[in-house]
C-alpha cells in the first residue's frame, strides 16, 4: 500500500493561459493505492458526493492505465472539485505519484506530468498540464509544449474559494479564440514580468504580470462578485489579483504580511455578493510526496 499527498494549484496566473502554475501549500488530496486485478475508486472528503467512482470518469483512473498500474485507488479529497484549485489535477498527481512507487515504475516526477495531465483530458476535454505540473513538481512552473520548466518561488498567496461550481470545461468555452497584436504585446510583457518576479520572490512583480486582457475578462463574466472582491483584495493590499484556473476561485498575490487582511476582505466581498465564501492564506509550495 502506498499513500501520496498532492496540493492543490493555481493555474494561467491571468497572463499565462495554460502555461502557468503554481502549487500552493495548502489544500491538498491524499490518495492511497492497492494493486488489484482491476481499478476500483473510492471517494471521501470535500465535494467527494459530485465526483465519479467509475475509473472511466475520475482523473486517477486514467493515469492508473497509462501507467498499466491496476489498483484500488482511495481518494480523500482536500481541494474541493469545480474549485478553480486543480482539485481534478491533485489527485491524478498523487495517483501518478503513488502508482509509479506501488509498481516501481521508476519514473521521475517530470516523467509523471504528461501521465497525470491524461486525467485532465477526462474532465476537461483536453490535456492540459499546468496544473499537474505544480502538483508535482511544485513551485512555479511554465509548460511549453510537452516541456515544464520549474522555478523555486516564495511568494505569499490567498486563494478565495466561493461556494459555486464553474467547470473547467465550460469555462474553456468563453476563452476567445484570438487576439489582437495589441494584446498579444502586452500579454507577453506581462508573462515575462511576472516570471521576473517569480525569479526574484517579488510579490510586486509578480501582481503586476498577472494582468491579462485576453481570457480573465471573459471568464470573470461566469463568477458573481468578481469585480468588488478584485477590488477588496486591491484595497487591502494585492499586488495582483486574477481568476484561480479556470474559476471560480479568485488568487491574490501579496506580502506576507498583507494576507490575512486581504483573506478576510475578499471573502467579505464575496459575502456582500451574496456568495458564501472561504479564503486560504497560503503560499508557493511544494509538490507532491509519498507519505
Ligand atoms: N479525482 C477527481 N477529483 C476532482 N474532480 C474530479 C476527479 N475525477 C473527476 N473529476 C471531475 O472533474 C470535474 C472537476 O474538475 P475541474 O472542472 O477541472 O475543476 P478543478 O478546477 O477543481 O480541477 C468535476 O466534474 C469532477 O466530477
Ligand atoms: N489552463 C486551464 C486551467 C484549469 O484549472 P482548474 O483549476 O480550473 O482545473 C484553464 O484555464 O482552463
Amino acid at each position: 500500500m502506498v499513500t501520496a499527498r498532492a496540493p492543490a494549484t493555481s493555474a494561467n496566473l491571468g497572463s499565462g493561459y495554460d502555461t502557468f502554475g503554481v502549487a500552493l501549500e495548502r489544500p491538498a488530496d491524499t490518495v492511497t493505492v492497492e494493486r488489484a486485478s482491476e481499478t476500483s475508486i473510492d471517494v471521501t472528503g470535500a465535494g467527494a458526493q459530485y465526483i465519479p467512482e467509475d475509473p472511466d470518469g475520475n482523473t486517477v483512473g486514467a493515469v492508473a492505465e497509462a501507467l498499466e498500474a491496476p489498483a484500488h485507488i482511495s481518494i480523500d479529497k482536500g481541494v474541493r472539485p469545480a474549485s478553480g484549485l486543480g482539485s481534478s489535477a491533485a489527485s491524478a498527481a498523487a495517483a501518478a505519484l503513488a502508482l509509479n512507487e506501488l509498481y516501481d515504475r521508476g519514473h521521475t516526477p517530470k516523467e509523471l506530468v504528461s501521465v497525470a495531465a491524461k486525467g485532465e483530458a477526462v474532465v476537461s476535454g483536453t490535456a492540459h498540464a499546468d496544473n499537474v505540473a505544480p502538483s508535482l513538481l511544485g513551485g512555479f512552473t511554465i509548460i511549453r509544449g510537452d516541456d515544464v520548466t520549474r522555478v523555486d518561488a516564495d511568494v505569499s498567496l490567498v486563494a478565495c474559494l466561493p461556494e459555486v461550481a464553474v467547470s473547467t470545461r465550460d469555462a474553456r468555452e468563453v476563452v476567445p479564440e484570438s487576439l489582437s497584436m495589441a494584446d498579444h504585446v502586452e500579454t507577453v510583457g506581462n508573462a515575462a514580468t511576472l516570471t521576473a518576479g517569480m525569479c526574484r520572490s517579488d510579490p510586486t512583480l509578480v501582481g503586476e504580470g498577472m494582468d491579462d486582457p485576453v481570457v480573465t475578462p471573459a471568464r470573470a463574466e461566469l463568477i458573481t462578485g468578481y469585480h468588488a472582491v478584485r477590488d477588496a483584495a486591491f484595497d487591502t493590499g494585492a499586488t495582483g489579483v486574477t481568476v484561480s484556473g479556470a474559476g471560480p476561485s479568485l488568487l491574490a498575490v501579496c506580502y506576507p504580511e498583507k494576507r490575512r487582511a486581504v483573506a478576510g476582505a475578499m471573502v467579505e466581498a464575496f459575502a456582500d455578493a451574496g456568495v458564501g465564501a472561504r479564503a486560504y492564506q497560503t503560499r508557493v509550495g511544494r509538490g507532491a510526496t509519498i507519505l
